[in-house]
C-alpha cells in the first residue's frame, strides 16, 4: 500500500485539496474550491453524507466483491463517472485531455463540460472507444444547440446530460472578490469557436477577431427563458440517452417523467448555484420515490470517498459524479492525479463493501445505513 518514496502523492481529500492549493493560483483555486454566497451548501453536502452512518453485516463471505454496474445497456467498473467541470485547462496545461485519458485507461465514463478548454471532437480522440457523455449547457441559439448535439452523436458520446440549474451564474463571492472571471477571457469557450453553426455567425473567424467570439459566446451562452415545454427541441436533435442534472424538487421529478428525461441527476450543483440549498442527499429518498425505478437516478455534489459511494448507493442512486476530487488530482498530477484519485476511491470503495459485509452493488440498499 504504501507510495514508492519520490513519488508522493496525496491520500485523502484534504490533501489532495490542500496541495492543489499550494500549486494553483488564488483565483484557479478559488473558482475551482468556492461555491454560492456564504459556502453553507458546500458545508450541508458533507453534513448530508455524515449523517448517515453505515452499519455493516457481517459473516457474509465477501472474498468476491463485484462493483459493476450497468447502464442504458453499457456496464461500468463502478457505479461511478467524472462530473462535467468547466475549464479543466486552468487546473492543468492538458486540462480536460488529461482527465480523459485517465478515465479511459480505468473504464470510467468521463462526462464532458459544454464549456471545456478543448473541443469535444479532441477529447474523444484520446479516450478511443471508452465510455464518455456530453453535458449541454443549453445555449439560446438553435442552430448551436442543435450542432453541439450533432457533433457530440458524431464523436462517439453516448449519452446528453442536460444540466438546468445554471439559468444565470450564481453569486460566488470568492470569485468576485478575486475579480475572477476566466470566460470573460475566451477560457472555456472551444466548443463554441469550433463550431460551424457559432462560426458562420461571426462576421470574421475567431482566430481573426477572438474578442468578437467572446461577445459573441457571452451572448448566447445563458438562457433563462428555458422552460419545460422546450424539451422535446432535444430530442427532435439527438437520438442519445438525455439525463436532467441538477433536479432537487419532487415536483421537478415529476416533470423530467412527464417530458420523458432518460435519467435524472440529483445535484445541487456542488454548492455554486444557490447558497441554503438543500444538499442532493437530502432530497435523493423523495426524488427515488416519485420515480419508482421508471429511470435511473444519478446524484452527485459532496462524494468525497467509497463509503459516501455506498451511502448515496444505498440509498437507490444508480450512480454518482465525482467532482472536485478528481479536479484536484488533476492539477496536483495531471493525468496520473486523476488516475491515482480514481482508483483510491475504487480501492477504498472496494475496502468498504467487504468490511460492510456487500458483495455487489444490487446487495446495497438501506439496511447497511442507519440516519444519525
Ligand atoms: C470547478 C467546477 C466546475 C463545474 N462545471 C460544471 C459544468 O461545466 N457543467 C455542469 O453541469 N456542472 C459543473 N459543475 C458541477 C459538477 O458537475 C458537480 O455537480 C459538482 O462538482 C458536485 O459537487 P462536488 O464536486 O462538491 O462533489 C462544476 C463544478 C465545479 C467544482
Ligand atoms: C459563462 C459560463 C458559465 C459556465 C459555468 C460553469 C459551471 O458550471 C460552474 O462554474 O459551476
Amino acid at each position: 500500500m504504501s507510495q514508492p518514496a519520490g513519488q508522493q502523492l496525496p491520500v485523502s481529500y484534504a490533501e489532495w485539496e490542500s496541495r492543489a492549493r499550494s500549486v494553483l493560483a488564488k483565483g484557479p483555486f478559488d473558482y475551482i474550491d468556492g461555491g454560492a454566497g456564504y459556502e453553507d451548501t458546500i458545508r450541508v453536502n458533507r453534513e448530508a453524507f455524515r449523517s448517515w452512518r453505515l452499519q455493516p453485516q457481517v459473516l457474509r463471505n465477501v472474498s468476491k466483491r463485484d462493483a459493476r454496474v450497468t447502464l442504458f445497456g453499457k456496464t461500468y467498473p463502478a457505479p461511478v463517472m467524472l462530473a462535467p467541470i468547466s475549464i479543466q485547462g486552468i487546473a492543468h496545461p492538458l486540462g480536460e485531455l488529461a482527465s480523459a485519458r485517465a478515465a479511459a485507461a480505468l473504464g470510467v465514463p468521463f462526462i464532458l463540460s459544454t464549456v471545456s478548454s478543448r473541443p469535444l471532437e479532441e477529447v474523444a480522440a484520446v479516450m478511443g472507444n471508452a465510455p464518455r457523455w456530453f453535458q449541454l449547457f443549453w445555449p439560446n441559439d438553435p442552430d448551436v444547440t442543435a450542432s453541439l448535439l450533432r457533433r457530440a452523436e458524431a464523436a462517439g458520446y453516448s449519452a446528453i446530460v442536460l444540466t438546468v440549474d445554471l439559468p444565470v451564474y450564481g453569486w460566488r463571492e470568492r470569485d468576485i472578490r478575486n475579480g475572477y472571471n476566466p470566460f470573460q477571457v475566451g477560457e472555456g469557450i472551444a466548443n463554441f469557436v469550433t463550431d460551424p453553426a457559432f462560426r458562420a455567425k461571426l462576421r470574421k473567424p475567431p482566430e481573426q477577431d477572438w474578442q468578437a467570439a467572446i461577445s459573441l459566446f457571452g451572448s448566447i451562452f445563458f438562457h433563462p427563458s428555458l422552460s419545460w415545454a422546450d424539451l422535446p427541441f432535444l430530442r427532435l436533435h439527438t437520438k442519445l440517452p438525455i439525463l436532467i442534472k441538477g433536479i432537487l424538487n419532487m415536483q421537478d421529478a415529476e416533470l423530467a417523467l412527464r417530458y420523458g428525461a432518460d435519467g435524472i441527476v440529483v445535484s445541487n450543483h456542488g454548492g455554486r448555484q444557490v447558497d441554503g440549498e438543500v444538499a442532493s442527499l437530502d432530497v435523493l429518498p423523495d426524488v427515488l420515490d416519485i420515480v419508482r425505478g421508471r429511470i435511473p437516478v444519478l446524484m452527485d455534489s459532496g462524494i468525497r470517498n467509497g463509503p459516501d459511494v455506498i451511502k448515496a448507493i444505498s440509498l437507490g442512486a444508480s450512480a454518482i459524479l465525482f467532482g472536485r476530487p478528481y479536479i484536484y488530482g488533476l492539477a496536483v498530477a495531471g493525468e496520473t492525479g486523476v488516475g491515482r484519485v480514481i482508483q483510491n476511491l475504487f480501492t477504498d470503495l472496494d475496502l468498504t463493501m467487504a468490511n460492510c459485509g456487500i458483495r455487489s452493488i444490487a446487495e446495497m440498499n438501506r439496511t447497511f445505513l442507519i440516519r444519525r
